[in-house]
């Protein structure tokens, strides 16, 4: 046992790329050590009519992962960081937080080369609250669409004619290898990025000092800090659920500074704050952010969302 590491994954194209990537960078600094891949099918992965935020939220993608770890069936978790809720079950933990892809949204469409090119009443594919907050509030003529699966499916279904343009997380699409379909990357002004967009993480048990020694290498710190500070943010707001909520941050020299984002579904109402600080503050300027939103009013907004 002790040279294998057992990776957890979702069985989806993005997330066995990720299981892959992290495998790749294991047995780089690792000669010797085995990977063993194990696929799961999780929740999420199974309900794909309904919009996710009336069938749990994220939280569906990763909790067969952290039972298969809890019962050692697998070592490690590879996770997109924007998928992981705040908490973490009894005894698993986020061990690292990887170098961080491009986090912003891309525009992708067979015949438009950005949103301001779109016609009136274009229809645009996406089931993020998020994206369609803040699309609504840029273009409130648009019919915005719900679009599900994964990656390679919310293409099939743009090629299908279903929609005009969709919006993707620009991270993804990289990974996967059709950069070449993003047609404009989206800038955080028009499109602030989901909290942990664009990073991978890797979860594990606490009480396995082999394993977080061995994934140890793979922390990025600056990634990290700036990751913190959004999910710090995202604490205070909440906790679970999928809501229009975005932080994304930025570190400038010593200094990080963190823009968090509320709104309502139709973009009607979109309450915005900033806040910065030294770099080791994050939590601090996370939770100044929530504060600040929730001054604005961000606590009515999230709790008229979360009503059953
Ligand atoms: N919600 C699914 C999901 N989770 C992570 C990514 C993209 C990769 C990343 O953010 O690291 C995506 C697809 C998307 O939003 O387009």
């Amino acid at each position: 046992m002790s040279n294998i590491i057992r990776i957890a994954t979702r069985k989806s194209p993005l997330a066995m790329w990720q299981a892959e990537h992290v495998s790749a960078l294991l047995t780089d600094l690792h000669p010797g050590l085995e990977i063993q891949i194990v696929g799961m099918t999780t929740k999420g992965d199974k309900i794909l009519d309904a919009p996710l935020a009336k069938v749990g939220g994220k939280g569906l993608f990763v909790k067969e992962l952290e039972q298969g770890m809890l019962e050692d069936v697998a070592d490690i978790a590879v996770h997109s960081m924007k998928d992981v809720p705040v908490d973490f079950p009894e005894g698993l933990h986020l061990a690292v937080i990887m170098d961080r892809e491009d986090p912003r949204d891309a525009f992708v469409s067979n015949r438009f080369d950005d949103l301001d090119s779109l016609p009136r009443g274009a229809c645009v594919g996406t089931s993020s609250l998020r994206r369609q907050c803040q699309l609504a509030d840029r273009r409130p003529d648009l019919r915005i669409e719900p679009l599900r699966g994964n990656v390679n499916t919310r293409l099939a279904k743009l090629d299908a004619g279903e929609y005009d343009a969709i919006i993707l997380a620009a991270a993804g699409l990289m990974r996967l290898g059709f950069e070449s379909r993003i047609r404009g990357r989206i800038s955080p002004e028009d499109s602030l990025p989901a909290i942990g967009q664009g990073a991978i993480g890797i979860e594990c048990r606490r009480a396995d000092p082999r394993t977080n020694d061995l994934i140890a290498p793979l922390h990025h710190r600056d990634t990290a800090d700036r990751v913190l500070a959004e999910r710090a943010m995202n604490a205070r707001l909440h906790g679970g659920c999928q809501v229009p909520i975005a932080g994304h941050a930025l570190i400038e020299g010593d200094r990080l500074v963190l823009k968090g984002l509320v709104g309502t579904p139709d973009g009607s109402r979109i309450l915005r704050a900033e806040s910065d600080g030294p770099r080791e503050d994050w939590e601090a300027i996370g939770t100044r952010v929530a504060d600040a939103l929730l001054a604005q009013g961000a606590g009515e907004i999230l709790s008229a969302l979360q009503e059953p």
